[in-house]
């Protein structure tokens, strides 16, 4: 038998409380001076992962029932902090883990991210990535100035001229601008770095920047596009693609439509890692993991977190609804799109409440992993071999994460994938462009 090509493993992380009222609640909600975080990134980083990757939205939500009760009074998605210094600090106390922040392009100045995505890749020695995100909420919006978000059409052509303008500013500086020459007492060549004038449609900017070139000239790009154009945008700028998919069939099919996009933008498919969001709920034995899971959904606050994240990424408001109905018509957000058709499943005929249940395995896991470490494991691996590639990224069920959550991944399943052969057991690159290119 061929050996099956490995595929790569990355953690999708909110900067949010963590499990504080489990039983088991070691951190008792104060995770703010980031250092569990950092334990988190050493842990993934003994596990071989590619890179941890963290999320991010920039308001206070009401989208749930109209007020902003249910995701303060549960700590979901707000508070959140900015994974900008959180990302820097992890991948300062880490050596090989690839650090991936969500900047908005929103909320940013092109010229301040490119120079603060520079600093950072420099400061973490080539392992910074930058998830591309337009933000996805009139709320947002309204955070910076504007009354509504622009549609998705014009917020993606809004976001190539960004990248076109940030991508110019890396290069406005040749990689050898440096010379540090002390004869002459010369440290950069000024005839290799030069203005840009970038003059567009929603952007201007002169240039050039004012940061040396790092490690990776410029930070890995990652992103999440789900929509026909959000597919092309992310086909064209990125190195690496979090996907939501429902089964390896859509998964397949997705991996596909990306690479011969990429192709069509002359791109080498093979430098676009898909990574499709899983989030296992995994035990010692079969019975271990189904009971986990029947307690995740049983919760008596379950089904109204549940409302409220859906609520909260699609703008829809899912406190209108008849929990023991199927939803009333197939809907469409101006929010995330692919994350919305997942969840509502349009045409399975289930109830809302049913649909919430499904979620747990979930709106977020492209394939469903409740099981022991081993069956989990093997799914994983058969699954992967099917979609063709490139890999997975976990995360935690309801967004909250938790040391036993991570050694659950990094201890239990992580290990058997490994004897495998099916996913890395060292790194041999220096950057995370090297590490994600690695195979
Ligand atoms: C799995 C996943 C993760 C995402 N993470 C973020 C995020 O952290 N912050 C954000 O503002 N948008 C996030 N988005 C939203 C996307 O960047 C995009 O704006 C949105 O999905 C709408 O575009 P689309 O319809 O092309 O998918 C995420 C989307 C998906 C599917």
């Amino acid at each position: 038998m061929m050996a099956q090509k490995k595929f790569h493993m990355g953690w999708f992380l909110n900067f949010t409380v963590d499990e504080w009222t489990e039983p088991h609640a070691g951190l008792g909600g104060n995770p703010w001076n980031g250092k569990f975080y950092v334990e988190v990134g050493q842990m993934l980083e003994k596990a071989c992962f590619d890179y941890m990757m963290i999320e991010d939205k920039l308001i206070v939500s009401e989208a749930y029932g109209g007020t902003s009760e249910v995701y303060l009074k549960h700590g979901l998605m707000a508070p959140k902090h900015d994974p900008v210094p959180l990302a820097t600090t992890v991948g300062v106390m880490t050596q090989k883990l690839g650090v991936v922040a969500t900047i908005s392009t929103l909320g940013y100045p092109p010229y301040l991210l490119a120079r603060a995505c520079s600093t950072i890749d420099s400061l973490v020695e080539g392992r910074f990535g930058w998830n591309i995100v337009t933000s996805a909420e009139d709320f947002a919006a309204q955070n910076f100035g504007m009354e509504k978000l622009p549609p998705r059409e014009q917020r993606y052509e809004m976001a190539d001229e960004y990248v076109d303008l940030v991508n110019q500013l890396f290069d406005s500086w040749d990689k050898d601008a440096v010379v540090l020459d002390r004869e002459s007492r010369t440290y950069v060549d000024y005839k290799k770095v030069r203005p840009i004038h970038f003059k567009g449609k929603y952007y201007s900017c002169r240039g050039p920047l004012n940061t040396v070139p790092s490690p990776q000239h410029r930070p890995v790009y990652v992103q999440a596009g789900g929509s026909p154009r959000g597919r092309d945008f992310a086909a064209k700028h990125a190195d690496s693609i979090i996907a939501v998919a429902n089964g390896v069939q859509e998964m397949k099919a997705y991996r596909e439509d990306i690479r011969a996009r990429a192709a069509k933008h002359g791109r080498n498919p093979d430098d676009v890692k898909v990574l499709y969001l899983i989030s296992p709920t995994v035990g010692a034995t079969t019975a271990e993991a189904k009971e986990k899971f029947r307690r995740i959904v049983e919760h008596p606050d379950y089904i109204e977190q549940s409302l409220a994240l859906i609520s909260f990424i699609t703008d829809i408001d899912f406190a209108q609804f008849d929990l023991d109905k199927p939803l009333p018509g197939k809907l469409t957000t101006n929010g995330e799109s692919g994350s919305l058709d997942k969840f509502q499943q349009w045409g399975s005929g289930k109830t809302l409440r049913q649909l919430c249940v499904d979620e747990a395995g979930g709106a977020v896991s492209s394939i469903e992993l409740v099981d022991s470490y081993a069956n989990v494991a093997e799914r994983m691996a058969d699954a992967m071999a099917e979609v063709g590639g490139d890999g997975y990224l976990i995360t935690s069920p309801s967004h909250r994460v938790s040391r036993r959550y991570v050694s659950d991944i990094c201890e239990g399943v992580i290990p058997i994938l490994q004897r495998r052969g099916v996913v890395r057991t060292e790194y041999t690159g220096k950057t995370l462009r090297e590490t994600l290119r690695e195979f």
